[in-house]
């Protein structure tokens, strides 16, 4: 399995070039030969101008039918990161799955909101996980934040997701926090974690780069530095049974102890 993560400087509130240059990558990828392509998150507007809303997708509408159609040319999948989406009222920060026939497989709206960065005044959350198939192997995404609520990893691995991918706009002064974080859900969890973040500025947010890619033993099997760039590699999937034989915390793990609420 194939894995390109794209890591580009999202032009802050100009959505037609972020089109363009997501175009031009996704198509640099696939021809690469990727199995699954991965964009970072908000990557129609950045994360967020200040009129996102005049500026969100119109439900999901462009941003479907441009995965779709690149992911049917190329015969590729496609985690299609996450964007500005607008639905009746309210704006969601949307992450669409897309697989080889171009079918919309999941759409997932972030479920914790940044309220640091007030992403709660001017976004509706989601409260639905995303768990899909992608090839005959299941996997999960979660946005950003999200990465931070272990509890909520844990369900998609609980619902047996092999792949765990993790669309971002992670500011630069909690780099250590990005890699950290990502490579303790990959081990907690045993399963792969492609973590993709933007590069560049948005207003006073530095984004930090560093995509990575990591196995469920927690090696990182490929990580960006702060410039644009694709990062790839091939995810053996055959290595998550060994691990879990070796270490099998799903048979140990004590879940009539964990009050979680
Ligand atoms: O949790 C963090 O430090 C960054 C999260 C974030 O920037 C976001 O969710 O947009």
């Amino acid at each position: 399995m194939k894995i390109s993560a794209i890591q580009f400087a999202i032009a802050s509130g100009n959505v037609e070039k972020n089109y363009q240059i997501t175009e031009q990558y996704i198509r640099a990828a696939a021809s690469q030969h990727a199995d699954i392509i991965v964009l970072s998150e908000m990557w129609n507007t950045s994360f967020y101008p200040e009129n996102v809303k005049d500026l969100a997708d119109n439900d999901g509408k462009r941003t479907r039918a441009f995965l779709s159609c690149l992911a049917r040319e190329y015969k590729v999948n496609i985690v299609g990161g996450s964007v500005a989406n607008r639905r009746g009222a309210h704006v969601y920060n949307t992450t669409y799955i897309v697989d080889r026939e171009g079918q919309i497989v999941s759409a997932y709206d972030k479920v914790h909101l940044f309220t640091p960065g007030h992403e709660d005044e001017v976004f509706a959350a989601g409260n639905q996980p995303a768990v899909f198939e992608l090839d005959g192997i299941k996997m999960a995404s979660v946005t950003c934040y999200d990465l931070r609520f272990c509890e909520w990893v844990r369900m998609a691995a609980l619902a047996e997701a092999q792949i765990l991918f993790v669309p971002a706009a992670w500011p630069q002064p909690r780099l250590e926090h990005w890699q950290i974080l990502n490579r303790a859900r990959a081990i907690e969890n045993q399963f792969f974690v492609i973590a993709v973040n933007s590069c560049g500025k948005a207003g006073s947010y530095q984004f930090c780069g560093h995509s990575m890619i990591i196995d469920p033993w927690g090696a990182v099997l490929s990580q960006g530095d702060g410039r644009e760039q694709i990062i790839t590699a091939d995810a053996d999937m055959s290595v998550i049974q060994k691990i879990r034989e070796r270490i099998n915390v799903f048979r140990d793990r004590r879940p009539d102890l964990y009050d979680l609420r």
